[in-house]
């Protein structure tokens, strides 16, 4: 996987050094544990529950793609599958609907599938996280790196009041950069941000976000796999920066 070294350490001050072999995997056999698919299933009373394996079943992954080495997770064949695309919504909307959630923010493009169908049902606001220059109004801006680039989001400056509860939800955590990138846009314009929700998470970023962060998790439904270095940049990022009292746990399915 290529990293640029020099744009991690602009980006993330708090990553000195590559991670020794030790803080990679230390202990794992396997990027699935058994604890990681019980966890969410757990918590939610989602154990055995069919709709899951439905889910995974209805996303198709595409070897190669965009690069050599990428495993694409495309989730354009769980929107051809209605009622798969339906469980996924209702088992975030079951999460997150009596947990006086004002604000639902979509990270650009694949968040804003799931993120206006959950907001509706909650009764909440759907905020759209966006690529730099598609925003028309004033905007603040926070770059981040990716899998395979890096990018920016940008959110409208008003969209979200100081003190309101956010969640917000993508459909894939890969590095953790767009989700860091998400928290500070939301935190920079006073929201909490309580929770962050993809349907797809990697496994080597749940090994990451365990090992480095503590009290906010990420909710996420599909395993899939992941730069691992780039993944402790952004873990790294959660715990060196004042995030770090409410850091992310990923549980991967
Ligand atoms: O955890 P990360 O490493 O940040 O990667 C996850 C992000 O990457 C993908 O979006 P992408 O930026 O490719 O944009 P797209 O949805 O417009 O294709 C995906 O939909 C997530 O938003
Ligand atoms: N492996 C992957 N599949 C789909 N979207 C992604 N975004 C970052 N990594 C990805």
């Amino acid at each position: 996987m290529m990293f640029n070294l020099s744009l991690c350490v602009f980006l993330f001050p708090c990553v000195k050094k590559k991670p020794s072999k030790q803080l990679r995997f230390p202990g794992r056999k396997s990027s699935k544990t058994p604890e990681s698919k019980e966890m969410f299933a757990g918590e939610n009373g989602l154990q055995g529950d069919p709709r899951l394996k439905a889910i995974k079943e209805a996303i198709r992954v595409v070897p190669h793609f965009p690069k050599p080495g990428i495993m694409f997770q495309d989730i354009t064949t769980l929107l051809l599958d209605h009622k798969a695309f339906k469980h996924t919504v209702d088992i975030f909307v079951d999460r997150y609907r009596n947990m006086r959630i004002d604000v639902v923010a979509g990270c650009e493009a694949r968040g804003f599938v799931f993120g206006p169908p959950i907001a509706l049902a909650i009764g909440a606001k759907f905020v759209p996280l966006r690529k730099p220059r598609k925003l028309p109004g004033e905007v603040i801006s926070e770059a981040y790196t990716l899998e395979y680039g890096t990018d920016c989001l940008e959110i409208h400056v008003g969209a979200v009041q100081t003190g309101e509860r956010a969640i917000v939800i993508d459909d894939l955590v890969a590095t953790g950069g767009t989700l860091c990138a998400a928290i500070r846009l939301l935190e920079r314009v006073g929201a909490e941000v309580v929770e962050c929700a993809c349907v797809i998470g990697l496994p080597e970023i749940q090994y990451y976000f365990s090992a480095y962060s503590h009290d906010r998790p990420t909710r996420v439904m599909n395993p899939g796999h992941v730069s691992d270095y780039a993944a402790y940049s952004n873990a790294c990022t959660f715990a060196g920066t004042k995030q770090a009292k409410w850091n992310a746990v990923v549980h991967a399915y």
